[in-house]
């Protein structure tokens, strides 16, 4: 059984605390939107699909319990609910798409006089559950393109090696994950060789939790530390990288977590394809190109401490961007639940 990250029910959310992982297995109950803000800001839950149902997921449990039976008051409050937990984190964009979906349905919902304020709630609320379903189904067609475009281009029908970064399993979606979908596909699929997956400094969602995740999977995997990447490449056949995203602009340029960028620079040079693997969620078509993307910076605690030891030399200056932006022109396809895009060619979606 693959782990669960969410467990939802209605009126009731809990998550799985993800800064405990691996070491210990500890849900922690998600009451409200308050509850929702915190536990994305703090990291108990993170990757960018599980920060948006997280984040709606709360609004829902929160408006279960909510006895208003005025319309606009709870049209007015939800809006201002979502606004407050897009805040929580802002370079993933999903949690923002989320919300302006919600926000118009809320905007439709209280304009309707025929729709009465409890199936208002009702209607809402039942949108925000869809979410959960919705992300597995397209994590599974993520998973199945994946493995298709990376077999088709891989040299005759051998076993397949694939590079990771970060964590974009179970544990930062819904279910089944979307780089690590693919893996999981490919290996579904007899081909996998084996995966490298590299720690993912500072937080180490690597270490931590991708491998986590493949060892629970009994996936033929290893552990790398984020500087071996090169010297990986130059010395054992890779087939593809394959990464998650946390925000696409609309020419493919891609912020993903810190470190993805010097990968995708490595394989370029090696001649490994570099795939991104994302739900149209993490797209966002009001950017033309990654500069604009805003780029998190976490406290420096993350990187001068392991645990509670503190590692490095007291009084150093330190910065710590959560997240890099990967030119388009290093990417060789982004992967979506509609296929398997060109980085310029992202425009084309629209007609699928
Ligand atoms: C399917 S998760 C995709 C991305 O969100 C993932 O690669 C990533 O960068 C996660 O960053 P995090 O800081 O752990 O939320």
């Amino acid at each position: 059984m693959s782990l669960e990250s969410i467990r939802y029910s209605r009126g009731s959310l809990d998550i799985l605390d993800q800064l405990l992982l691996p070491l210990q297995t500890r849900y922690v109950k998600v009451e409200g939107v308050e509850d929702g803000w915190k536990v994305i800001n703090k990291m108990q839950v993170r990757g960018a699909p599980a920060i948006a149902i997280v984040g709606c997921l709360s609004l829902a449990v929160e408006l279960e319990k909510d006895n208003n039976s005025d319309k606009k008051v709870m049209r007015q409050e939800i809006e201002g609910k979502l606004n407050y937990l897009v805040s929580a984190r802002p370079t993933a964009v999903n949690i923002k798409l989320a919300a302006d979906e919600l926000i118009n349905l809320a905007n439709s919902l209280s304009a309707d006089e025929t729709v009465t304020p409890e199936e208002f709630k009702e209607r809402f609320i039942s949108r925000i559950e869809g979410m959960l379903i919705k992300d597995i189904e397209d994590n599974k067609a993520i998973g199945r393109y994946g493995c298709e475009a990376i077999l088709k281009n891989s040299e005759g029908d051998g076993p397949v090696r694939i590079l990771t970064h970060c964590n974009t399993g179970s544990l930062a979606t819904a279910g089944y994950g979307t780089a690590l979908g693919v893996i999981r596909s490919l290996q579904e699929s007899k081909r996998l060789d084996h995966v490298y997956c590299t720690e993912t400094r500072p937080y180490n969602q690597g270490a931590r939790l991708t491998a986590y995740e493949l060892v629970h999977e009994k996936i033929p995997s290893t552990l790398i530390v984020d500087s071996v990447v090169s010297a990986l490449m130059n010395s054992r056949r890779i087939t593809a990288v394959v990464v998650g995203a946390d925000r696409v602009a609309a020419n493919g340029d891609t912020a993903n977590k810190i470190g993805t960028y010097q990968i995708a620079i490595a394989a370029k040079h090696h001649g490994v394809p570099f795939y991104v693997a994302a739900p149209l969620t993490s797209i966002d078509m009001s950017l033309t190109s990654g500069e604009r993307i805003k780029i998190e910076e976490r406290p420096e605690r993350e990187m001068t401490h392991v645990g509670v030891h503190r590692i490095a030399a007291p009084g150093i200056n330190c910065w710590n961007p959560s997240f890099d932006v990967t030119p388009a022109a290093l990417i060789t396809g982004i992967i979506t639940e509609k296929g398997v895009f060109a980085p310029d060619k992202l425009s084309e979606i629209e007609s699928k």
